[in-house]
């Protein structure tokens, strides 16, 4: 029923796509391919130098066992603290259960090692899925501290439990008779550690195989709509359960993903290095995990991998200790700061001077040049104009809503709220309140501040659960319904101040409307089956139509938060507008518009209801409200004032002496 249903190649190609730049190479799937083969020749490119198995190599091999166990660790951290702006203090515990798990089933519970790695992931996942559901309901500091509870518990565990052979190791001789896990085999190949000289580590194979299948998984989830539903989650998690998205079981999903990739960080740390030192699994561990994924530039596909590559290589190299070697012969023997502390300086100076990391510092410079360069191109046109909406009714036309439309359907109520209220403590915010409003209609709620308009939109959308009455959508009792499921019904909004995701460009803000943001199942977003290349496809030439219906088709690769704010408007109802709705919630959509801006957002609006929309539309300028609505209710201290057509309400005397003051006639 979309007005995108329409055949996207009958599209006129827009100015936008006409002029730009050819990517290489052009199609997705050939980008992913060629990512996939780049990030595996890098991989064993890193392990060339040990295939001799030569004793110099060994420590090499070490350097890269290290920097492969961390971008793993930090690539997981990446999706949880980069994208979903969960951030865990509790990856170092994950590691350090990963790689003691996976030596304990081998060497006391005696499983076969491949079968023990299985073990161990599924442990730090149930691990995860314990902590996560106990911590989602917390936000901000409290979530962090408790992942730092559990970082700090595993570590006081592996110190003081005896079964983990406490300061001695794992294993030790006094347990197991031995200080090394024997090399595991695997199909009749033995996977030996790079620890022994002139042996061939040969289980550097499959971890630098292991560690490239993660940054190319990650980058497909980072890039997929189950990505966008994380960044959503973090923008705000209103937005994303708006956005259709079940807020709790995503951060639960995302948070047990992530334990499970700091496991396997742990386990390629078992598998490289044989013998486990419960000190190397502390606190520090965890921050160095942190500062890895801030350094690299949180958020990005590659930060995670370049922090993690820089960190390890720094901690490893001589400078950290000869720059702890020059404090004390120039500034003080006593006080200076050794590794640690001078990785602790590291990650104050990046937060300052790259807050966004070296690989999201380098992106922004790219993306920024791009767009100086759309705009160079751009002869003035674009970017000058000031109204985001389309100015004139014609525009509306020419972006071709012809689509399939429930128009056919009008006059059967889509929507009917009966009785509803809601009581904030003592305060009867809504009360008693009817709304019926039928298919390809426009229907205005109007106010003073305080009638409680808001709160019946959030009533409607299931921000709030309703105190009494009832809300029925295409005939289906909602009522009570949590937002996302309220939105899968069919049921869009936008809000008084636009939410959008401000660093992405125009068209993936549009993308996140899709309905596939709260519906992709993680596996279809992990490993991008044939389908999802088609849907893509499909998703982005529907988001350029939208964007071209609401005037923004210049803008389609500028930020988001780079737009001016008639233009973010619009962009919030293109992405509502992807979503598919019957019915758009839109609140104050006018407010802070210029009067050119408000004449083409009514020139949208009505276009909207000839193809079909229901909207509701909570609004203070009466022009628009006489020029588009068919019904118009107001209220007044939660209550209904009056309703009918503008012409009614606008000069019912209730309504003139509670909230316009003066009759329509006299405020134009
Ligand atoms: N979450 C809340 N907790 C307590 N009181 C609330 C809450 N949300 C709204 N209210 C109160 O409910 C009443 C109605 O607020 P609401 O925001 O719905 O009014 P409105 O008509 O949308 O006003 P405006 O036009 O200023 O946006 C106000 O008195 C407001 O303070």
């Amino acid at each position: 029923m979309s007005i995108l249903d329409q055949e996207s190649r009958s599209a006129p190609p827009t100015r936008e796509s006409s002029r730009r730049p050819a990517r290489w190479p052009a199609r997705p799937w050939a980008r992913d391919a060629l990512f996939a083969v780049a990030a595996l020749a890098v991989a064993f490119i890193a392990i060339l130098p040990g295939r001799d198995g030569a004793g110099p190599s060994i420590s090499l091999m070490q350097l890269v066992a290290s920097m492969a166990a961390m971008t793993v660790a930090a690539v997981g951290l990446n999706l949880l603290m980069g994208y979903a702006k969960l951030v865990s203090l509790g990856q170092g515990g994950f590691y350090a259960i990963g790689a003691y798990a996976t030596a304990w089933l081998v060497l006391d519970g005696g499983w076969h090692p491949l079968l023990a790695i299985a073990g161990a992931l599924a442990l730090c996942g149930a691990v995860g899925a314990v902590v996560a559901v106990a911590s989602m309901q917390l936000r901000g500091p409290q979530f962090s501290v408790i992942t730092l509870v559990l970082a700090i518990l595993v570590e006081r565990i592996l110190n003081e439990g005896a079964l983990f052979g406490r300061l001695a190791g794992y294993p030790n001789h006094a347990q197991h008779g031995t200080t090394g896990l024997p090399p595991i085999e695997v199909l009749g190949f033995t996977l030996e550690p790079p620890m022994i000289a002139n042996t061939v580590a040969t289980v550097m194979v499959p971890v630098v195989v292991v560690t490239a299948l993660v940054v190319i998984v990650s980058r497909n989830i980072a890039r997929s709509p189950w990505g966008s539903s994380l960044s959503a989650i973090g923008e705000s998690e209103m937005l994303a359960s708006h956005l259709g998205v079940d807020v709790f079981h995503r951060k639960v999903s995302v948070f047990v993903l992530a334990s499970v990739f700091g496991g396997l960080g742990g386990v390629i740390t078992t598998l490289c290095f044989a013998h486990l030192q419960p000190e190397t699994f502390d606190i520090f561990l965890t921050i160095t995990i942190v500062l890895a994924v801030v350094f690299g530039g949180s958020g990005t596909v590659l930060g995670p991998l370049v922090g993690a590559v820089g960190i390890v290589w720094l901690e490893q190299s001589d400078i950290l200790a000869q720059l702890g070697d020059l404090q004390q012969e120039y500034i003080s023997s006593q006080w200076y700061l050794s590794t640690p502390g001078l990785v602790g300086v590291l990650f104050v100076l990046t937060l300052f001077l790259m807050p966004k990391g070296i690989v999201g510092t380098i992106g922004a410079l790219v993306m920024g040049r791009r767009q100086r360069a759309d705009v160079a191109e751009d002869d003035g046109a674009g970017l000058q104009e000031t109204a985001g909406l389309p100015a004139t009714a014609e525009a509306v036309s020419d972006a071709s809503v012809d689509g399939a439309s429930p128009a056919g359907r009008a006059g059967e109520p889509l929507l009917v709220m009966r009785g509803v209220g809601k009581n904030f403590g003592g305060l009867k915010a809504v009360a008693d309140m009817d709304l019926t409003v039928g298919r390809g209609q426009i229907h205005a709620v109007i106010g003073p501040n305080g009638a409680g308009k808001s709160t019946l939109a959030n009533l409607l959308t299931g921000v709030y659960k309703p105190s009494s009455g009832s809300v029925r959508f295409e005939g289906r009792e909602i009522t009570g319904l949590a937002p996302h499921k309220v939105a899968r019904a069919g049921v869009a909004r936008t809000f008084q101040t636009p939410q959008l995701f401000h660093d992405a460009t125009v068209l993936d803000n549009v993308l996140a409307g899709f309905p596939d943001t709260g519906r992709t199942p993680l596996w279809a977003a992990a490993l991008k089956p044939p389908s999802r290349y088609r849907r893509d496809a499909e998703m982005r030439a529907e988001a350029e139509r939208l964007l071209n219906l609401v005037g923004l088709t210049e803008f389609t690769r500028l930020r988001a938060g780079e737009l001016p704010y008639g233009k973010q408007r619009a962009l919030e109802i293109a992405r509502a507008l992807a979503s598919q709705p019957e019915l758009i919630v839109l609140d104050e959509p006018a407010a802070g518009l210029l009067a050119t801006e408000t004449a083409g957002l009514g020139d949208l609006l009505l276009s909207l209801r000839a193809h079909g929309y229901a909207l509701i539309v909570v609004e203070h300028h009466m022009d628009l409200v006489a020029r588009i609505a068919d019904q118009v209710t107001c209220m007044d201290q939660g209550r209904l004032l009056s309703r009918g057509t503008p012409q009614q309400v606008l000069s019912d005397e209730g309504v003139v002496s509670a909230y316009l003051g003066k009759p329509m006639e006299e405020h134009s």
